[in-house]
């Protein structure tokens, strides 16, 4: 019999399909030998994977609960973003450490890409020369003991200020959380612009709408293969009109300064820094304008919010736990007696002080999920994950997990007099401030600006809460959304002078 052409046709259709399934089971049979174990995942909905769970409450929150039931290492589809939560000491030290630099990489987003100028800043700069560069101007000559002496006169000179202001407030409920972000907003101000900006309360409008919508949650973000979505996206036009309005203001700041260097006490400020570094042809990539407006916008970001949010959670702490206002008042009226100006080095030896910011970054971290992003194929704990995933890490979960925490829901500083846990990132349960290559290089600038000032409001006033007749145990502690996990409410409180005994 013979075969029609058709028939022919659909033979070889067939052989072919056969010969192609058979590739694919066998490149499957190879990956999967190769990898490592599946990682576990709560049940996902088709299209939008896990993006459900996300809804209408506060990620870290979501996170630290789907991973006490699926574990430490858990994988999470975010519509097209394949998504890994890492959540143990043990895991986040392989991310951080082992796995540095594989891991180094940020994920970006619509928003950093047009607020951050391209990610050309340091903050959302993928891991490359570039960053390095930037890091290395950011360490050696933005961030060095020099600079941050002059910071130390800025800082002692708007706290005056505020205690000034308190002083005349005294008897009077003050909104705490807008006084210390203020502080905070000038200091950063003048250390980067020399000045306090004309349109510091804008910019601050800018940095907390901007970091919400640069978290990778937009339609655009999540769903990147899809031109429609992209084309869709309104907040992407949002963020434009914010973009040109932050231009408009950082330009004016650089022009500034091309005419007149402005830094203070003697000292150059970030602008003048980096118009310097512009100037210098042996960099290997020059700065051009982007460049110091994304950095200008990442210190004022990554500066102001989360050391005022850290203050401000700190002041509510002491108010909800009246054992610990006693002993650091007692502590730092002893420790500061008869000093005229406070800074740095003075609040050294104030170690309760100490644990007290330390035991509010353990509670209240500014940056609650650390967003990273892996270069290559990974194994964590076992786990292949593979390249260009988004990697979360729960730097609230491990701040409250009781495998490494004894009651871990209590504000109890006393913790830290037997442990010797510090900034650095090699406890890593305890990361405020990240780890491995992309440490926070703010770090010690950060808590200055946390410890000097708590130290003042706590040697100048004693304190009662805003309402009249409120016990501390009904405070309100609800955290808002935004990135840097703010309190919901304002922090209303009474302040009022304390005058020292003479000697
Ligand atoms: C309480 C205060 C602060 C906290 C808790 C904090 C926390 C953090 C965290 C968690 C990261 C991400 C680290 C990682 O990926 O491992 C970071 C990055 C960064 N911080 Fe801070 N920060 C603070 C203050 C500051 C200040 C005052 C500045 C500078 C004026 C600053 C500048 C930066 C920059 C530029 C980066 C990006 C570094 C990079 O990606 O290489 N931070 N910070």
């Amino acid at each position: 019999m013979e075969l029609e052409l058709p028939s022919i046709n659909i033979l070889l259709g067939l052989l072919f399909s056969s010969y192609c399934i058979i590739l694919l089971l066998i490149k499957q049979w190879k990956t999967t030998e190769n990898r490592g174990k599946l990682l576990p995942s709560p049940p996902k909905l088709p299209v939008i994977g896990h993006l459900h769970l996300m809804v209408g409450r506060l990620p870290q929150h979501v996170l630290t609960r789907a991973a006490q039931k699926y574990g430490p290492v858990m994988h999470l589809q975010l519509g097209e973003i394949f998504s890994v939560v890492v959540s143990s000491r043990e895991a986040t030290k392989q991310v951080m450490k082992g796995l540095d630099p594989a891991c180094a990489d940020r994920a970006d987003s619509i928003g950093t890409k047009i607020m951050w100028y391209d990610n050309k800043d340091l903050i959302f700069s993928p891991y490359n020369a570039h960053w390095r560069q930037m890091r290395k101007i950011c360490v050696s000559e933005l961030l060095n003991a020099r600079n941050e002496k002059s910071f130390g006169f800025i800082r002692e000179d708007e706290m005056s200020r505020l205690v000034r202001f308190l002083r005349s407030s005294a008897g009077q409920a003050v909104n705490m959380t807008e006084k210390i972000t203020a502080t905070t907003c000038s200091i950063i101000c003048r250390a980067a612009f020399g000045s306090v900006v004309r349109d510091d309360e804008v910019l601050i409008g800018l940095v907390k709408t901007a970091s919400g919508m640069a978290n990778g949650f937009e339609l655009a973000d999540l769903f990147p293969s899809s031109k429609l979505l992209n084309l869709l996206c309104l907040n992407k036009y949002r963020l434009w009109k914010m973009r040109r309005k932050l231009d408009a203001i950082l330009e004016g700041v650089v022009e500034e300064h091309k005419l007149k260097q402005s830094g203070e006490f003697g000292g150059e400020d970030i602008v003048d820094v980096l118009l310097r570094m512009q100037k210098n042809s042996q960099l290997q990539f020059p700065i051009t304008t982007d460049t110091i407006k994304g950095f200008i916008f990442d210190t004022f970001a990554a500066g102001t919010e989360t050391s005022s949010t850290t203050t401000v959670w700190a002041m509510a702490e002491l108010m909800k736990n009246p054992r610990v206002m006693a002993n650091v008042q007692a502590e730092v009226r002893e420790g500061l007696k008869g000093k005229k100006s406070v800074d740095a080095s003075d609040v050294q030896q104030l170690k309760y002080l100490k644990s007290v910011v330390k035991e509010t970054l353990r509670l209240h971290p500014p940056f609650p999920l650390i967003p990273r992003k892996c270069r290559e194929d990974i194994e964590v704990e076992g786990y292949s994950i593979p390249s260009n995933s988004r990697i979360v890490i729960n730097v609230w979960s491990l701040g409250r997990d009781p495998l490494y925490w004894e009651e871990p829901e209590i504000f109890w500083p006393e913790r830290f007099d037997h442990i010797s846990t510090d900034y650095v990132g090699n406890n890593f349960e305890f990361i405020p401030f990240g780890g491995g290559r992309r440490i926070c290089p703010g770090l010690n600038l950060g808590v200055a600006n946390v410890e000097v000032p708590l130290a003042q409001l706590l040697y100048h006033f004693d304190w009662k809460l805003g309402e009249p007749g409120m016990s501390p145990v009904h405070m309100d502690m609800t955290v808002a959304k935004g990135l840097s996990g703010p309190r919901k409410t304002p922090l209303f409180l009474v302040p009022s002078i304390y005058i020292p005994t003479q000697p």
